[in-house]
Formats: C-alpha cells, sequence, structure tokens
C-alpha cells in the first residue's frame, strides 16, 4: 500500500483518533467472540506505548430507533478491552458534546478512551438520520476536530463510507493513517486472491442478503464455483419458485436472484435439503426437507444431503473463500451445517482457506474449527468487496505516503 501508516505519524503527546471495528456479538450485555477487539490490539499497543493518547470509534450492530440505542452500548467492549489490554479505558456513552470533548481533554499520554456506538448517530429525537451511516459531513468534521491525527484499522468496515471512517479522514488531509490490522488483511487478501489457485470456490451464506447477493454477480467472472447457504439460500429459492414458508427472504431481491440464477448455469449450487424449525429458537420443532418448505417452518441451516453434496464440490479446491454462516449457528440445533463445512475445510491440506466476517469467525473459533483454516479475516462484507474488484472507500480515503 501507498498508505500513510502508524510509522509514519507523529504520536508523542497527540491525540490519535482510530476507527476500529468493534461490531461483536453481545448476549446479555457480555461480548461474546472478541476475534475483531483482539486483531486491534497490535495497532493500540503500538499507539499507546509511543505515547500517543488512544481515542477509539466504532459501531455496534445497527441503530434505526431509539429503543436499539441500549443494548447496542459500546460499554461491554469497554470492559473486554480493558481486560485485555490489563489497563484502564475509559468509556464516555456519548457520541458528542461537552462530556466527550472534557474527558478527551484529561487524557494523558499512554491513555485509552472508547466513544459510544458512532451509530448511536444513526437515531436523533426519534428520527433515523443516519447522520454516520450517511457520512454526514458535518458530523466527520467535527470528530476529526477532536483529534490530531486519525488510524483507521477498521478493516470490517472498509466496504461503508461512514463519517467515522471516510468523513474523519478526509477532514484529515496528510494525516490519516492505516492500521497494522488494515495492512495486514490487505495484504493476505490480494496474495490469496488477486491471482487465485484453482479451482476457486466462494461460500456465501449469512443473513444480509440484500448488501451481500449483488457481490454473486461480480463472483461469477472469478469464482469457479458459489456455494449458497444459510439465509442467502431461501430468496434464491424464492426466485426458483421453490416454497420458503416463514424462510428469511429478501423480496426486493427476488429478481436479482433470477437474474444471478439465469446468468450462473451450475456455477451456482444452492441446497438441496434443509433443517425447519416450527419456530426461531433452539427448542423449537425440527425436521429436515428436501425442496419445498411448507407454511409455519422456516428453514435454519442445511441439511445433511447438502453437506454431502458441498464437502464434493470443496474436496478439489485450491482456494475457498467463506463469508455467512450455513445456518443459526448460534443455536446448537443449527449449528451442523456449519460446523460440517468448517471441519471440512480444515481437511483441505493444500488449498488457501480464508473465513472472512464477525459472526462467520465467530462460528468457526466456537465451534472450535478456526485453527486448521489458512486465515481469518475481521471483515464479510469487506472482503467480499475486495473480491469483486472494487475500491473500498475506507482505505482509499487515507492519506497517501
Ligand atoms: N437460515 C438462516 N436464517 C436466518 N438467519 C441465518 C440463517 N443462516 C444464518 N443466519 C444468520 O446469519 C448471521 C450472520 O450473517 P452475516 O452478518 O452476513 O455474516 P458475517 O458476519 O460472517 O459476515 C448469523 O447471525 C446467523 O444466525
Ligand atoms: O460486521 C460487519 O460486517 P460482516 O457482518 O459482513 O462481517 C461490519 O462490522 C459491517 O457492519 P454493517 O454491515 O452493519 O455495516
Ligand atoms: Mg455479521
Amino acid at each position: 500500500m501507498a498508505k500513510l501508516t502508524v510509522e509514519d505519524l507523529p504520536l508523542e503527546g497527540k491525540k490519535v483518533l482510530m476507527r476500529v471495528d468493534f461490531n461483536v456479538p453481545i448476549k446479555d450485555g457480555v461480548v461474546g467472540d472478541d476475534n475483531r477487539i483482539v486483531a486491534a490490539l497490535p495497532t493500540i499497543k503500538y499507539v499507546i506505548e509511543h505515547g500517543g493518547r488512544a481515542i477509539l470509534f466504532s459501531h455496534l450492530g445497527r441503530v434505526k430507533k431509539e429503543e436499539d440505542k441500549p443494548g447496542l452500548s459500546m460499554r461491554p467492549v469497554a470492559e473486554r478491552l480493558s481486560n485485555l489490554l490489563n489497563k484502564p479505558v475509559t468509556f464516555v456513552p456519548v457520541t458528542e458534546g461537552k462530556q466527550l470533548e472534557d474527558a478527551i481533554n484529561n487524557m494523558n499520554n499512554g491513555d485509552v478512551l472508547l466513544v459510544q456506538n458512532t451509530r448511536y448517530e444513526d437515531v436523533k429525537d426519534g428520527e433515523y438520520v443516519k447522520r454516520e451511516s450517511g457520512n454526514d459531513p458535518e458530523l466527520g468534521k467535527y470528530w476529526a476536530s477532536l483529534g490530531d491525527v486519525f488510524i483507521n484499522d477498521a478493516f470490517g468496515t472498509a466496504h461503508r463510507k461512514h463519517a467515522s471512517n471516510v468523513g474523519i479522514a478526509t477532514n484529515m488531509p496528510g494525516k490519516a493513517a492505516a492500521g497494522y490490522l488494515m495492512e495486514k488483511e490487505i495484504k493476505f487478501l490480494g496474495d490469496a486472491v488477486d491471482n487465485p489457485q484453482r479451482p476457486f470456490v466462494a461460500i456465501l451464506g449469512g443473513a444480509k442478503v440484500s448488501d451481500k447477493i449483488g457481490v454473486i454477480d461480480h463472483l461469477l467472472d472469478k469464482a469457479d464455483k458459489i456455494i449458497i447457504g444459510g439465509g442467502m439460500a431461501y430468496t434464491f429459492y424464492a426466485a426458483k419458485g421453490i416454497k420458503i414458508g416463514n424462510s428469511l427472504v429478501e423480496k426486493d431481491k427476488i429478481d436479482v436472484a433470477k437474474e444471478i440464477l439465469d446468468k450462473a448455469g451450475d456455477k451456482l449450487v444452492l441446497p438441496i435439503d434443509n433443517v425447519v424449525a416450527d419456530k426461531f429458537n433452539n427448542d423449537a420443532d425440527t425436521k429436515v426437507v428436501e425442496g419445498d418448505i411448507d407454511d409455519g417452518w422456516m428453514a435454519l441451516d442445511i441439511g445433511p444431503k447438502t453437506i454431502k453434496q458441498y464437502e464434493d464440490v470443496l474436496k478439489d479446491a485450491k482456494t475457498v473463500v467463506w463469508n455467512g454462516p450455513m445456518g443459526v449457528f448460534e443455536m446448537p440445533n443449527f449449528a451442523k451445517g456449519t460446523l460440517e463445512i468448517g471441519k471440512f475445510l480444515g481437511t483441505l491440506d493444500d488449498a488457501t482457506t480464508i473465513v472472512g466476517g464477525g459472526d462467520s469467525t465467530a462460528a468457526v473459533k466456537q465451534l472450535g474449527v478456526a485453527d486448521k483454516l489458512t486465515h481469518i479475516s475481521t471483515g464479510g462484507g469487506a472482503s467480499l468487496t475486495y473480491l469483486e474488484g472494487k475500491t473500498l472507500p475506507g482505505i482509499a480515503a487515507i492519506s497517501e505516503k
């Protein structure tokens, strides 16, 4: 990268604004998988060891209404970060104003402060105003005014053009650098996928269907096979006229799915069977069905025949990029598809196997199959966007050397 890096910045005594991706799973007010926090530690440590005052910004989940805010507070993240750094982390429960400014002015060299969820700015007085997600120019300018230099280490968010990454960077010309994680992720992905060893298989699942379905069109030109699982599969079922019951579907994207199916031929592989449940709960009644899913049932995992079929597609692969779990792995009864695919990838000794995404990473770690994979990336949507060959706005906005 011909981009500025942390080592190019003056840090001693500086207010160092840092964008990190701490969008981690939170359950009952406690951080679940902390891979994304751990991954940002080298840059944070470098900053504080060089006398910088680290002021961290991240989003957490998606804030669309006032009631979303309490469950999406960064406080549990500050606690985990403090444990990992083995030093206090000041948590500021607001995203702007005197309380934040005072807290920053009270910092000493080597201190760490975490700002409240940047997406709290998306909802003001009950209105969904998207100041953060819409890259409101005033917000980026305000946040930039709070510091001396800026480091973007949020690879997982690099495909977004938001105020806390692009907005701050554009207001800090010549002083916006890439962090170590950002550098590492780009280097690894570049080496693995710019000229991939073939066969190259992409696996796409998860729940962000409308975000990620468009990527498939581009991947058709790059990958030799594309395996679809998880919540992504049922919009394709709908496009094929297969009944989906109450499964996850993005109705607006059924036409996109049809176009992809027409173009893809046998490059795109869909589940043959699914584990269906009568409610979105681990204790639901379940059964395995092939094809049509009746009303009152929803598909929460791929079925055993599909697992076999996917293993067959994957067995000769030399490069595999996987984003998005094959089912609702957070519930043990719907984790088998993700577990079996993860285990199988671990047996592919000659292949480069990359898993990306906040939830996919949490899944392979939780299920104990992460160690056998070549690379665990903190970015799901970001890796896919990179794979498409598109410029990542969060990286483009970083200052050139
Ligand atoms: N069949 C399904 N129905 C509903 N949600 C699903 C299904 N399969 C997977 N998911 C959900 O997808 C989520 C992860 O999606 P996503 O954020 O796109 O992946 P990643 O974070 O790895 O990029 C998980 O919380 C998982 O429970
Ligand atoms: O978790 C993330 O992406 P991922 O689910 O694709 O891994 C990033 O933090 C981006 O979050 P967003 O998709 O709500 O902008
Ligand atoms: Mg996710």
